[in-house]
This record gives structure tokens, sequence and C-alpha cells, in this order.
């Protein structure tokens, strides 16, 4: 087991990267944003959310995961209660998929990788990080989740810098050009896992 990190700002490019690596690469992928859909499906955590938050997170009796988005996005205190209450099941969960992946390295997304959180991932052995600009990531996230520039602003502000992610980050990945300008970064960063792994570098 190997397990290697992919983090970024949101809509830098985290979901296309894990989709090439396994692509071209057959590499498992652990998502830590779908862990989170499931886990949100849980009664418990229902139960939990609407308790703190009100009916109003509720559609249909599952929660309205827009709704909880606006909310954290615009309140830090909101953001750090579904933190604490989602993030340790999730870190549960990962682990458990990952006790289960068979690729020769394992690629874990984790979006909220810091340096603080970085200590609940003791057996994280490499760290990928995707750097994009911000006029870059706005109008990704804006075209993706019909989001105004203002809301896509706040829940990147909510985040690390690139720059901070630098400084924890075995590999940068630069992801404000074509989606054909990922492949050979990401082959180099294989190549160069794959001879760590073998000893050769
Ligand atoms: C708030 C929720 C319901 C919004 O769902 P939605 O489908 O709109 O967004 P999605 O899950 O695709 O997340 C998109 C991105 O938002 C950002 N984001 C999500 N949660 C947070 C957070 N708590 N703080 C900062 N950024 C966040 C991340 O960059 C993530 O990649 C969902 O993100 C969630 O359950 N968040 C709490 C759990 C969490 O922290 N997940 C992030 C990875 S562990
Ligand atoms: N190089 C690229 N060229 C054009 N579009 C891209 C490129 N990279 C990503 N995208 C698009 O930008 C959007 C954001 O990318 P993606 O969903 O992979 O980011 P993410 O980091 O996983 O986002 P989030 O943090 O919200 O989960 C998507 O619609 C994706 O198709």
């Amino acid at each position: 087991m190997f397990p290697v990190a992919l983090t970024g700002g949101i809509g830098s490019g985290k979901t296309t990267v894990a989709h090439l690596f396994h692509e071209l690469h057959n590499i498992d992928i652990i998502c830590a944003d779908q862990v989170a859909r499931e886990v949100i499906l849980s009664p418990k955590v229902i139960e939990a959310i609407v308790d703190e938050f009100g009916d109003t997170v509720m559609t249909n009796g599952m929660i309205d995961r827009k709704v909880l988005r606006s909310i954290i996005s615009q309140d830090t205190s909101a953001r750090t209660w579904l933190n604490n209450l989602m993030h340790p099941i999730i870190r549960q969960q990962i682990e458990l998929k990952l006790s289960k992946s068979q690729s020769i390295y394992t690629i874990i997304d984790i979006p909220l990788l810091t340096t603080a959180t970085l200590t609940n991932y003791p057996y994280i052995k490499k760290i990928i990080s995707i750097c994009a600009s911000m006029e870059t990531k706005l109008d990704r996230i804006t075209a993706r989740d019909n989001q105004t520039t203002s809301q896509a602003l706040l829940m990147i502000q909510s985040q690390i810098s690139d720059d901070e992610r630098r400084t924890f980050s075995d590999f940068i990945i630069k992801n404000d050009g074509d989606i054909s300008e990922l492949t050979p970064q990401i082959n180099a960063i294989h190549h160069s896992i794959l001879s760590f792994l073998n000893g050769t570098s």
C-alpha cells in the first residue's frame, strides 16, 4: 500500500487529474468528496445537520448540498462545525477503502489538506498539488456549478493558497492550460513514483 494524496483548491482540477491517473496508469482513486457524498446520506448525519442548521437544509428527506454549501461558504463557525462532524467519519471510510486498494499506489483526492490536517493522514507517502490561477478556478467553478463569481470566491478564500500547498507538496501539477497539457505532467509524476517504489531514485 502506497497512498499518494492529490490536493488542490476548489476547481483546480483534482477530479480531472484523478481520472487521468486511473485511465492512463490504472491507479485506484479514493475521492474524499465522493466519500462525503456517501456520509451525508447517513440518517445520523442528516439528523445532526438538521438539528444544527434547521429544516431549510433538507429537501425530500435528504440534505440539500447546494444550501449547505452556501451556508458554509459564508460562515466560518458553520464550516468548522460541519468539518468536526464529517471529517472523522470521512477519514474512517477513506482508510477502509485504502485497505482494499490493489493498485501499485493509490491516489486519495483530499481537497482540504493543510499542514495541520496532514497529521490526520500519517500513512500518506507522497503529495501531489494542483495549482491554477484564481481566474482559471473562478471560471471553471462558475461554469461547472452554476455559481456566481462571489460565491465561488468565498469558497476559494475559505481554503489555503496554492503557495501554502507548495510548501508540503512533493509534486506540482499546473492546470491553467488545455486538458492535453495534463498528460505529460501526470506521466512524469507516475514514473517518478515508480522509480521511488523500485528504489531507483
Ligand atoms: C458542503 C457540501 C455538502 C457541498 O456539496 P457539493 O456537492 O456542492 O460540493 P462538493 O462535495 O463537490 O465539494 C466541492 C468542493 O468544495 C470544497 N469544500 C467542501 N467542503 C468544504 C469545507 N468544509 N471547507 C472548505 N471547502 C470545502 C472542496 O474544495 C470540495 O472539493 C459538501 O462539500 C460537504 O459535505 N462538505 C463537508 C465535508 C468536506 O469537508 N468535504 C471536503 C472534502 S473532505
Ligand atoms: N485543463 C482543463 N481545461 C478545461 N477544463 C478543465 C481543465 N481542468 C479541469 N477542467 C474543468 O474544470 C472544472 C473543475 O475541474 P474538477 O472538477 O476536476 O476540479 P476539482 O478540483 O475536482 O473541483 P472541486 O474542488 O470542486 O471538487 C470541471 O468542470 C472540469 O471539467
